[in-house]
């Protein structure tokens, strides 16, 4: 099987051109593939399809085989795979995802598609629609124990589902043992990505995230979408902002007009191959 790999700040996939390729089992693929000594190594599986309803399908599935509703910094990288394996000539593009269709505007240099801005739709806050397991409207700086320690979080979903923290220190925390304690809260009926968020300013924002199924990445965009609203919700930060993240910086903005969530960042081709099966 022939596959690329690209990646948007640092949180990198394997991307399948399913116009071309069959994958039987994507979830088995994404674990198999992603394991970064024995397989190809990734965050996860992403696979690039026909659509009815857009101009193209995006299936993305985390290295632990869990398939999500949505990627950030994945999209990114489909609208530039299309665009430069010159499966479409145009610069604004529809993907749907199982977070519904989502729009995208191409930069493209020399030829070839560097950035992309995404219309990532409007941010959730009703718990049921997370989801959470907690009472009334939204879940917003709402306190959680968790091994004795009282933490506040904030709950948004950009399709998928994520926790919110504000943090004094986002490099002193301890992720491998508080992500996986978040991810599997009996709060999250289906999991959940957590961000923690140090604001730097009311329009920089420095963030780390354990994902959901994949454990912490250099970056995530949904999550980027989610801290952004969660900072402005909780009147910490400007209705737009830089989402400083390990792997570089995501531009998030919350347009009050439509409601919905822009994201601009990049996207990047690391290197093609091909996978025996
Ligand atoms: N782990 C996420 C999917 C990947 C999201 C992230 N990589 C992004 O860029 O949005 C989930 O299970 O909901």
């Amino acid at each position: 099987m022939k596959f690329t790999k690209m990646h948007g700040i640092g949180n990198d996939y394997i991307y399948v051109n399913c116009f071309e390729e069959t994958v039987e089992d994507p979830s088995g693929l994404a674990k198999r593939l992603s394991d970064r000594h024995t397989g190809i190594g990734s965050d996860g599986l992403v696979l690039i399809r026909p659509s009815e309803t857009a101009d193209f399908r995006m299936d993305m599935f985390n290295s632990d085989g869990s398939q999500a509703q949505m990627c950030g910094n994945a999209i990114r990288c489909v609208g530039k795979y299309v665009y430069d394996h010159g499966l479409t000539k145009e610069t604004t593009i529809t993907i749907d995802t199982l977070a519904g269709v989502k729009t995208l505007w191409l930069t493209v240099e020399n030829g070839k598609v560097t950035a992309a801005r995404v219309n990532m739709g409007k941010p959730e806050f009703a718990p049921e629609k997370i989801p959470v397991a907690a009472e009334g409207e939204k879940v917003v700086d709402y306190p959680v124990m968790l091994s004795g320690k009282e933490y506040r979080i904030t709950c948004v979903s950009m399709g998928n589902p994520h926790a919110v923290l504000f943090v004094d220190d986002v490099d002193a925390l301890n992720l491998e043992v508080l992500g996986p304690r978040f991810e599997h809260h009996p709060l999250f009926p289906e999991r959940i990505n957590t961000e923690f968020v140090k604001v730097l300013d009311r329009g920089r924002l420095r963030m780390r995230v354990w994902e959901r199924g994949a454990g912490e990445t250099m970056a995530c965009g949904t999550g980027a979408c989610a801290s952004l609203a969660a900072a402005y919700v909780n009147g910490l930060s400007d209705y737009k902002a830089e989402l400083l993240l390990n792997g570089g910086s995501l531009f998030i903005e919350w347009d009050e007009e439509s409601g919905c969530i822009f994201m601009t960042g990049p996207a990047e081709t690391v290197f093609t191959g091909e996978v025996e099966l």
